[in-house]
């Protein structure tokens, strides 16, 4: 083990202790965000839970175990958002709670759902959003071309209102943050705050929203957000996607989740993670799986070279990958 890998595991222990019980919490509890729809349970008829426990890996922090022999292709389990937002080139295109891709022709700058109850699920977080104004938000998200600042937005209307708590996310491991970083926030801070103040939001509201909160939050959905490439949904879709992954934002938003956090990550993966109509996420295995053998899944595009995978994993991730494929040098 690696003198960085001892540093980081050994960080984790202390926090893990305090996290375990949360985390076994979410696991036991027929969660409302994640379920499995492989496996009933035969006297309830409710989904059982999934075949996969958290537990601490011997390098990379936590990770997630099979409880059970998982067959190649299997789906492991579902998850859905803790919290998601459509890209700032879709937001029109997408429902905007569930980033369905809509048939719609029109050009109107309105949020639009795909059903009632994506409609209902949002009011409330929708309430406190519609209230102010982020046109200076969002101007600095598309100038700078930054997707992450808009899950935080969101995640704060979420909390305003009620549907969330401020700590939503704290269990999920931050990135470690440079100060030129924590000052490049500040700018995303300053313009989060004040379009809340604008909307005469009151103090007690907004209480939760310092800078460090928008910091640790920016932290861990950095290292934890998951791009959203829908693989299914309209059948034009299908006929149009090569040309879509090719010419224009084939992503439709980005999303976080709980359990999907934990998957640690593999140049030679045994399960992947894909949506296939909207943001409800798929966790799948690609191979046999069994029990007792840690769940991973790819971050990046497995087919690049060894240098460019680990740069692009030091760099986006933070982390010196210790797969196999890394360890043998392929
Ligand atoms: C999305 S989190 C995965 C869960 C994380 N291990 C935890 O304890 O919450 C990604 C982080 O896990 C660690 N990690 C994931 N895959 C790894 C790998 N192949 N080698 C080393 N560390 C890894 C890195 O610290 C990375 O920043």
């Amino acid at each position: 083990m690696s003198a960085l890998a001892l540093g980081r595991s050994s960080r984790w222990v202390s926090r893990f202790k305090t996290l375990y019980s949360q985390t076994k919490l979410f696991l036991a509890s027929s969660s409302f965000s994640t379920t499995s729809i492989a496996d009933k349970d035969e006297d309830t008829g409710r989904p059982a839970p999934p075949p996969i426990r958290v537990s601490l890996t011997e390098s990379a922090g936590r990770g997630v175990f099979a409880t059970r022999r998982i067959g190649a292709g299997d789906l492991i389990h579902t998850a859905k958002p803790l919290v998601a937002h459509p890209s700032l080139s879709t937001i029109h295109r997408v429902c905007y709670f569930c980033l369905r891709k809509l048939q719609t022709t029109s050009r109107t700058p309105v949020v639009q759902y795909c059903n009632k109850e994506c409609e209902e699920q949002s009011k409330v977080f929708y309430d406190v959003e519609r209230r102010a104004n982020w046109s200076a938000y969002d101007d600095y998200c598309r100038i700078q071309g930054l997707k992450y600042p808009l899950l935080v937005k969101r995640l704060a209307c979420m909390v305003i209102s009620g549907v969330a708590a401020a700590d939503n996310i704290d269990i999920l491991q931050p990135t470690n943050l440079s100060l030129p970083m924590i000052s490049e926030m500040e700018e995303g801070f300053g313009l989060l705050r004040s379009a809340f103040i604008k909307a005469n939001t009151t103090n007690e509201q907004i209480a939760f929203l310092s800078k460090t909160w928008y910091t640790s939050v920016l932290a861990r959905i950095r290292i934890n957000a998951f791009r959203i490439e829908l693989v299914g949904g309209l059948y034009e879709d299908l006929l149009s996607s090569a040309a879509a992954s090719i010419e224009a934002e084939a992503a439709v938003g980005n999303a976080v989740y709980m359990l999907p956090s934990f998957y640690n990550h593999d140049c030679d993966p045994n399960a992947h993670i894909l949506w296939i109509e909207n943001a409800d996420a798929r966790l799948k295995a690609l191979r046999d799986v069994e029990a007792g053998e840690e769940l991973r899944i790819c971050y990046i595009d497995a087919s690049m070279d060894h240098d460019a995978r680990q740069t692009l994993l030091s760099q986006g991730f933070g982390f010196q990958c210790n797969c196999l494929r890394c360890v043998s040098g392929d």
